[in-house]
């Protein structure tokens, strides 16, 4: 499999060239970072999954975890080109089945995520995809969720992280010794 991006300029220049900066959205004063150019190439969105399922075998993860809805949209090809299940974390109300719930802040608002409670074995090893890491109030929750259920952080991947808000910096607890990997830091 391919490098990741933060040894390969090539790649993350290839991502990073792919993501549009929209102002003001969804309300003044936030930058909104849109993938949707990245998803659209074939060969972007390729590479960038191909990354992030190298970073899974990487940190021997048995499940991949993607966050709802974007997170969905990265980790499930993921899991599938890792050879892994993938096991969905839902906004509130939308999972069929008994669920364990978490509330949490982000940049522009509140929301509460779900995991099915018995969505994972007791110990398996979950590698969390998600495509931005902003305040860090999400993948937080996320974490704190897969291990309320049972799981093990093998470690946190995201396409790109918003290094002024610091999310890094609100999750060094909750990680504990577990990686977080950005494919791309502004
Ligand atoms: O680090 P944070 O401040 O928590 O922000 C990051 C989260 O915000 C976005 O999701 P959003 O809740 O906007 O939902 P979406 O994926 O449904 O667009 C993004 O996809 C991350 O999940
Ligand atoms: N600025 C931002 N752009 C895209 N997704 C986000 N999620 C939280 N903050 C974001």
């Amino acid at each position: 499999m391919s490098t990741v991006a933060g040894e390969t300029p090539d790649l993350r220049e290839m991502l990073l060239g792919r993501i549009k900066d929209v102002p003001d959205h969804p309300k003044p004063g936030v930058m909104f970072k849109d993938i949707t150019p990245l998803l659209a190439d074939a060969e972007a969105f390729s590479a960038l999954t191909g990354a992030l399922a190298e970073l899974c075998v990487r940190y021997r993860a048995d499940k991949v975890v993607g966050l709802e809805a974007r997170g969905f949209i990265l980790a499930a090809p993921v899991a599938v080109r890792a050879g892994l299940g993938f096991v969905p974390v839902r906004k509130a109300g939308k999972l069929p089945g008994a669920t364990l719930g978490q509330s949490y802040d982000l940049e522009y608002g509140t929301a509460e995520i779900e995991i099915h409670a018995d969505a994972l074995a007791p110990g398996d090893r979950v590698m969390v995809i998600d495509d931005v890491l902003a305040t860090g109030g999400t993948a937080e929750a996320s974490l704190q969720l897969i291990r309320r259920a049972g799981g093990e952080i093998a470690g946190l991947a995201v396409l790109l992280e918003l290094g002024f808000l610091d999310g890094r910096g609100k999750l060094a607890a909750e990680l504990r010794d577990a990686p977080l990997e950005a494919l791309i830091t502004v």
